[in-house]
């Protein structure tokens, strides 16, 4: 009888019979879906529907539907075509993709990898079970709301230490256990690595800037280079605790790169107990919602970099950028900010050393950030030009189409081979010798990856076509990617610039060689 709900396995025939807008069915990949009280309110309209009603309607929802509207309506369906099996793969928490190229190959079962152990291993999985069943709904809903983190998420990370992890590896993460019941002393740059693609999965840009980058890129500064230990300490704890948050504060509108061109000025009080800060700050990431600022400042005969605590002295505005507002980005203000001396990072007049030592880390996490997400654009290129019929067959069957997965997959294993070999220095080597030798080689992979991601953006926009300039439904990814990969060509230092670095670097050791 149609509409009616038997034992959830229903033969073609019967699906048939509910053709009509007062009990209309239809099948997607061996499922069916009783769209009777649906009509209304399905976004598509209620005509497309009526043209399927009692059909298998597959092939036509997956041209113009992601797989995820299926779990997200999973209500609508009331059981299985009789003796058949869905066949489309329901993504679970913490699954590995099966689409070729959509993991880099540590994680494909066929190929072997010098570089990951068990340790790397079982972290991974933890890690991407949290990301997928907790971090990821939030993020894309404040993507779109451009509201800031939850305070109930960040004390989520803290308790897993997910915010201790973001400092990379190091004394702090000592007696802490993380994900996957790793140690936190087995934390390395692999580790961290993982950390950076993991949490790249969420799929927000904006959102993974206003998930505490600025505190991962400011209090590695503070505690490398703090002199009161007490206070670095306390300061630390609070941060890493989720009470308190932390940014960077260096970029101005006066001077960006250009870091000997600042304005923002701090000057010793009288009787040489405080500094008093005066300026503007702009671009600064998490400002809106930071209770601490790590800033640079001009000092008598050079440059300083001090933590410097919100007051009623501090103020904060937002800058709509390219990205989501979720990122808390800041034009920031101080006027006569008093903060006592024993908040300079390192020695007065020599911040440039300060803010240099932490560029490395920075430049790396975001490049294996980047990285993630020319894997994820592949992965959403290769599904969709499988699924997306035009003329009559699927998108993969045009060479054009094949040459463009063929150079988005070559630029992200080209540039994950490069980081994770540079990766390999960095767990291997003094910091002594990182800072010596890798400066160059990070400068120079982070400029690369970020002109593969544009070359990446530009084909996968392509394959998209309208889609992949829409935001939400199929592109949504790509869309994305195409609007705000320029971030990592900008922030932590721009393309020309980073080339530059390291061309100089390598300059600089060369040998009385001639030809
Ligand atoms: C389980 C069944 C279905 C559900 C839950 C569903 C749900 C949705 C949703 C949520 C959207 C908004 C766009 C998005 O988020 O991707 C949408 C759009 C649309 N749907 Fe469906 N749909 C179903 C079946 C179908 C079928 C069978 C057809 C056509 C044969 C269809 C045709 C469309 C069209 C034409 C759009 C607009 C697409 C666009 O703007 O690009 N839908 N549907």
């Amino acid at each position: 009888m149609p509409g009616a709900i038997s034992s959830g396995t229903f033969s073609r025939e019967e699906v048939a019979k509910n053709n009509t807008e007062d009990s209309l069915w239809c099948i997607v990949d061996h499922k069916v879906y009783n769209l009777t009280d649906f009509l209304d309110a399905h976004p598509g309209g209620n005509v497309v529907l009526q043209q399927v009603a009692g059909q298998d309607a597959t092939t036509a929802f997956y041209n113009l539907h992601r797989h995820e509207v299926l779990q997200k309506y999973s209500s609508l369906c009331i059981g299985t075509v009789q003796n058949e099996t869905p066949e489309v793969i329901d993504p679970q928490p913490g699954d590995l993709s099966a689409v070729p190229y959509a993991e880099p190959t540590w994680l494909t079962p066929q190929f072997n990898n010098p570089y990951y152990t068990d340790s790397h291993r079982k972290f991974r999985k933890g890690l991407r079970e949290f990301v997928d069943a907790e971090l990821k709904s939030e993020a894309q809903e404040k993507e779109a709301d451009g509201t800031y983190i939850s305070q109930e998420m960040i004390d989520k990370m803290a308790k897993n230490n997910i915010l201790a992890m973001r400092l990379g590896p190091g004394q702090h993460l000592h007696g802490r256990t993380i994900p996957g019941g790793v140690k936190g002393e087995e934390f390395d740059y692999f580790h961290d690595l993982i950390t950076c693609q993991e949490l790249a999965r969420v799929l927000s840009r904006g959102f993974q800037d206003g998930n505490m980058a600025g505190m991962s890129i400011s209090l590695t500064a503070v505690r490398s280079w703090m002199k009161d230990v007490k206070l670095r300490d306390a300061v630390t704890e609070e941060c890493l605790s989720g009470r308190k948050k932390m940014s960077l504060a260096i970029t101005e509108a006066f001077a960006g790169s250009d870091v000997a061109g600042l304005r923002t000025t701090a000057e010793k009080s009288a009787d040489g107990s405080h500094y008093i800060i005066n300026g503007t700050k702009k671009w600064i990431t998490n400002g809106m919602f930071s209770d601490y600022f790590v800033v640079g400042c001009k000092t008598t005969k050079g440059f300083s970099v001090i933590l410097v605590p919100r007051d009623d002295n501090v103020e904060t505005k937002k800058i709509k950028t390219s990205y989501s507002t979720a990122a808390g980005t800041a034009f920031i203000q101080f006027d006569n900010v008093k903060v006592p001396v024993n908040h300079l990072l390192g020695e007065e007049d020599k911040g440039f050393q300060v803010i240099m030592s932490n560029f490395n880390h920075e430049r790396w996490a975001m490049t294996a950030a980047v990285i993630q997400w020319m894997r994820a654009v592949t992965e959403e290129c290769l599904k969709w030009s499988n699924q997306r019929i035009v003329f009559g067959k699927p998108l993969t069957e045009q060479p054009v189409i094949r040459g463009k997965l063929a150079r988005m997959i070559q630029h992200t294993e080209a540039t994950q081979a490069w980081l994770e070999q540079i990766t390999h220095q960095m767990n291997t080597m003094s910091y002594q010798n990182q800072n010596k030798y890798l400066g160059g080689p990070i400068g120079l992979l982070k400029s690369f990856t970020t002109r593969c991601a544009h070359e990446v953006a530009d084909d996968a926009c392509n394959v998209f076509g309208g889609r992949g300039i829409t935001q939400g439904g199929m592109g949504k990814v790509v869309e994305q990617f195409h609007r705000t990969y320029k971030f990592d060509a900008i922030l932590g230092g721009t393309e020309e610039i980073l080339t530059d670095l390291g061309v100089r670097q390598a300059l600089k050791q060369m040998p009385k060689a001639r030809l």
